[in-house]
């Protein structure tokens, strides 16, 4: 049998797609948290200077979203086909867009980057909601499935469903109008995969 670990700091963050596959899946990892205070000293062993690291076997494989795409593959969460696939990274390319365009607010949430929080709510954060909230319901209207993928349930799913828990937690009441996204995350949340680890995990901001 494949023996999983994965390494990232004690936050849901990138390393939480790949917790959910496995979870779904049923394979047993290690889940090894690595502290902000014993990080330092592992960052030059890591291939790119950063967590998460998923060791399949003792080998190391950088990168969350490739960590997300090969567990994906490897455990029926990658869509039905090349296709359906490639669609599906496509909208995971898209919200990591939303990611990284959210990023002055989340680093001034966590007192690591320059601005005012609450200008940057409603400059950037809330601005970016608007702007692609609605672009992510329509793909999941489109669908048709309650998924993101017309075949059902993916990996992307579990990538946006996170995001979405973080979202609300951040700003209710922008996220409230976007119905059909909530109750996305409620169904991915729900899955019976899923409930033993949801219950279980730390509650963390990020
Ligand atoms: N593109 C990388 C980004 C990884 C990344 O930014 N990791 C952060 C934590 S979320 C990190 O390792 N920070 C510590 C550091 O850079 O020293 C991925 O998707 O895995």
């Amino acid at each position: 049998m494949v023996q999983y670990k994965l390494m990232y700091f004690p936050v849901r963050g990138l390393g939480e797609m790949a917790r959910l596959i496995l979870h779904y899946a049923n394979v047993p990892y290690e889940d090894k948290h690595i502290s902000f205070e014993e990080w330092p000293n592992m960052k030059t062993t890591t291939p790119f200077g950063q967590l998460p690291i998923l060791e399949v076997d003792g080998k190391p494989l950088a990168q969350s979203f490739a960590i997300a795409r090969f567990l994906a593959r490897e455990h029926g969460l990658a869509g039905k086909d090349d296709w359906e696939s490639a669609q599906l990274d496509a909208i995971a390319d898209f919200m990591k867009d939303v990611a990284t365009e959210c990023r002055p607010y989340f680093m001034a949430l966590m007192g690591r980057g320059e601005g005012d929080k609450d200008e940057l709510y409603n400059t950037v954060f809330k601005t970016s909601m608007e702007k692609n909230m609605p672009v992510l319901e329509k793909l999941l209207k489109e669908s048709g499935s309650g998924f993101f993928a017309k075949s059902g349930v993916s990996w992307v799913d579990f990538y946006i469903a996170n995001f979405m828990e973080t979202f609300e937690e951040l700003g209710p009441s922008v996220m409230s109008a976007y119905k059909d996204l909530l109750k996305h995350k409620e169904t991915v949340y729900a899955l019976p995969q899923l409930k033993k680890y949801l219950e279980s995990r730390p509650k963390t901001q990020f």
